[in-house]
């Protein structure tokens, strides 16, 4: 069985950047790639690779299978030389219950993978870059979740809105280079201080939002004054560009009211970090 499959097989070489499978071109055969590298591009030829084939991988196959376009573009990141298959050798698969359980399994393989390729790209959509934290998106996904799960509960929820003192001239002063780092620090100090259900965001520039489910305003103000302190007493930031002198941060604080949207309770969060600022930096509001 397996030599008359090999009968069937024709091996084609590829140059650099030819393109092998597209979504604009039906295609009719499964790949094996037996040398080189080939890359996986969603959307467009000019997108980065969402990945790599490597050698003994096999792409086309659902397209080989269901006879619809494919849903990327494979292209030959380096010269290679590729095994196919056409389909209309698909009949003959069929005759091996070993050949077709390969292709099952090879389906699932595809299945799984594009379904991490969504996690992933979910996740990344919801992660600020510089920092690592969650950006303004998630705030808005999550605010949504947890401000039902504690009324509904009849649990308070707190937040907590922070900016970095003076942050424009320690740019100035130490670049702007140097003011990323320190923006990496605050989230990491920040960060770690918490309990797994609070969510740590940047909000945007050099403001960061908490929200804290599930606590009064009394242990959130308790909390907000430990993670002030804990930014304060970092008088240092170790960077691979030397060692920075610390920053501070004012945080304001409030608690959420019945029927509050977002933008409500930021607002008055915002509100409490304007006073922290006015009173002198470096302290709690709220
Ligand atoms: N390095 C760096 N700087 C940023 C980033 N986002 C915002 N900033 C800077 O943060 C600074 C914020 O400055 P201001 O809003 O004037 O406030 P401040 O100097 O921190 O003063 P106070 O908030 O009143 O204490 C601006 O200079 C922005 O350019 C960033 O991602 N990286």
């Amino acid at each position: 069985m397996l030599l008359a499959l090999l009968a069937r097989l024709e091996t084609c070489e590829v140059d650099a950047e030819e393109l092998l499978l597209s979504p604009h071109t039906l295609n009719r055969h499964l790949y094996m790639l037996v040398r080189g590298q080939l890359s996986v591009q969603l959307a467009s030829r000019d997108n980065p690779p969402v990945r790599y084939v490597e050698v003994n991988d096999c792409v086309g196959e659902v397209s080989f299978c269901d006879h619809r376009p494919p849903s990327a573009y494979v292209i030959a990141s380096e010269p290679s030389r590729i095994l196919r298959l056409h389909s209309r050798e698909l009949p003959f698969l069929t005759q091996s219950p070993q050949l077709m359980q390969n292709l099952i399994e090879l389906l699932c393989d595809r299945v799984r993978l594009t379904d991490q390729l969504i996690i992933n790209s979910e996740h990344n959509a919801n992660i600020d870059v510089l920092t690592g934290v969650f950006n303004r998106r998630w705030l808005e996904h999550i605010f949504e979740r947890e401000s039902a799960r504690c009324a509904f509960n009849g649990r308070p929820l707190c937040m907590l809105m922070i900016d970095v003192d003076e942050f424009k001239p320690y740019n100035d002063r130490h670049g702007h280079i140097a003011g990323d780092h320190a923006l990496c620090q605050v989230a990491r100090l920040l960060g770690t201080q918490l309990r797994p259900k609070d969510s740590l965001v940047r909000f945007g520039g050099e403001e960061f939002v908490i929200l804290l489910p599930e606590l009064d305003l009394r242990t959130a103000r308790l909390i907000a004054e430990r993670l002030r302190q804990g930014v304060a007493q970092n008088d240092t930031i170790d960077t691979p560009i030397g060692s920075l002198p610390g920053v501070t941060i004012s945080v304001g604080l409030a608690r959420m009211r019945a029927s509050d949207t977002l933008e409500d309770l930021v607002g008055r969060a915002d509100k409490a970090l304007y006073l922290a600022k006015a009173r002198g930096r470096n302290r709690v509001c709220g």
